[in-house]
């Protein structure tokens, strides 16, 4: 069994913060499991809503439960006029995970969610209308259109993919989105999921747990590091160059976004499946430059550093592969963790104390305050 990564240090790295039943990860000779099954399996073998099901309700569902389950989505995909009101007001400069946390609190004015027996409803609300929300504000403000969000798409996964691209998406581009949503659903304590966490601690409502989260997940050390993954590897012509790109930043001490991870020591398990999805998407293509690329910069930071691609490396060139712009690589991220976080905030209320951790000082010894002529 690999030997786990040493956790020391600060970023509360190594310790314990609390239990969950919803994953393991980096678990020595397991990589990463949700409710205990792996999640190469699950990629293999589920479409998104069932792993939603999975990590919402604790078991995969039966074939009857998915059906009503995909069904209950389907009938929440409206999204209310207030809602896209807001939505048309928000500029096509905005950072799209910008608007996704906009429309999430705003949602949670329009439909509050009152009490904690609504959590799930109030989830999956947000599971139903996400992909449309922000795939509304996109088309209305990049190409003046305002579209219907009430596709007859089958699942979250083409329901994104239709909402964007206004038509109804290949097999294979819903596949990859299937494995994509399951890819990123649930990691543990990682940052944005901590932060929905504290959140619940404090008894608050669910829109305002994932409205946190969403802003944790932006940042490029996080669940942003998708897009600057496709900003590198786009300015990139061929492997040779990306070599030398890569050798340059290295040298120059960069951080390389795409690469390392804060728990996994040798590999992140979930880029040998997207990596394929990847390469499928580039045969298909026809130009598999970019996959090439990635593949050359992959291979040149084990050799040089020993870091390996994260989860985020190969989804920018799988997203770019089907046409999806890169400012909303992160926010598919949110469609699908959205799961995680949402579960993770049940299972703090079901077993709540506030999460309130203790500081080392480090500033001044007390002193009296001088007057304000003596300063
Ligand atoms: C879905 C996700 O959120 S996955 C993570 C997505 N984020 C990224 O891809 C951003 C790039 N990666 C990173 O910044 C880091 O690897 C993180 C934030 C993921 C983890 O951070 P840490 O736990 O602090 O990393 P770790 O302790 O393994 O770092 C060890 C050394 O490798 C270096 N290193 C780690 N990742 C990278 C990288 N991507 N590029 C260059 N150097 C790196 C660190 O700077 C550190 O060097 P030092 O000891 O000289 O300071
Ligand atoms: O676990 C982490 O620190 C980051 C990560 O990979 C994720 O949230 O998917």
């Amino acid at each position: 069994m690999a030997a786990g990564k040493e956790l020391s240090g600060a970023g509360l790295r190594g310790q314990v913060a609390g239990k969950t039943a919803l994953s393991t990860v980096g678990k020595s000779g397991s990589g990463l499991t949700y409710r205990g099954y792996d999640v190469k399996d699950l990629a293999a073998n589920c479409e998104f809503e069932e792993v939603a099901y999975l990590i919402l309700k604790g078991e995969l569902p039966t074939r009857a439960e998915l059906d009503a389950y995909k069904t209950k989505l389907k009938g929440m995909r409206g999204l209310p006029q207030a809602l896209k009101e807001v939505l048309e007001r928000i500029p096509a400069s905005a950072h799209p995970m910008d608007v996704m946390r906009t429309g999430c609190s705003m949602l949670g004015n329009l439909e509050t969610e009152e009490s904690f027996d609504e959590q799930q409803d109030a989830t999956d609300r947000m599971l139903a209308i996400f992909p449309g929300m922000i795939n509304y504000w996109y088309n209305f403000s990049h190409n003046d259109k305002r579209i219907d969000e009430n596709t007859d798409a089958d699942s979250i996964a083409e329901q994104f993919l239709w909402t964007l691209h206004g038509e109804k998406p290949s097999e294979l581009h819903v596949q990859v989105m299937q494995a994509s949503l399951i890819l990123y659903a649930e990691h543990e304590f990682n940052a944005s999921t901590f932060t929905a966490r504290v959140c619940a601690s404090t008894l608050s409502d669910m829109h305002s747990c994932i409205t946190g989260a969403i802003g944790s997940l932006r940042g490029p050390l996080h669940g942003g590091a998708n897009e600057a993954a496709m900003e590198l590897i786009e300015g990139m012509n061929n492997p040779e160059h990306a070599e030398e790109t890569i050798m340059g930043m290295l040298a120059r001490k960069d951080k390389i976004m795409g690469f390392g991870h804060a728990i996994y020591s040798e590999s992140d398990p979930r880029n040998a499946v997207i990596k394929e999805w990847s390469e499928k998407l580039a045969n298909e293509n026809g130009d598999t430059n970019l996959y090439d690329i990635s593949v050359r910069c992959e291979a040149v930071m084990w050799r040089e550093k020993k870091l390996f691609c994260n989860a985020d490396f190969f989804h920018a060139s799988a997203y770019n592969y089907m046409g999806i712009p890169t400012k909303l690589f992160t926010p598919i991220f949110v469609c699908s963790r959205l799961t995680g976080w949402a579960a993770h905030v049940m299972e703090q209320r079901a077993d709540n104390r506030i999460i309130r951790p203790s500081a080392e000082y480090t500033g001044e010894e007390n002193r009296a305050v001088p007057a304000i002529a003596d300063r």
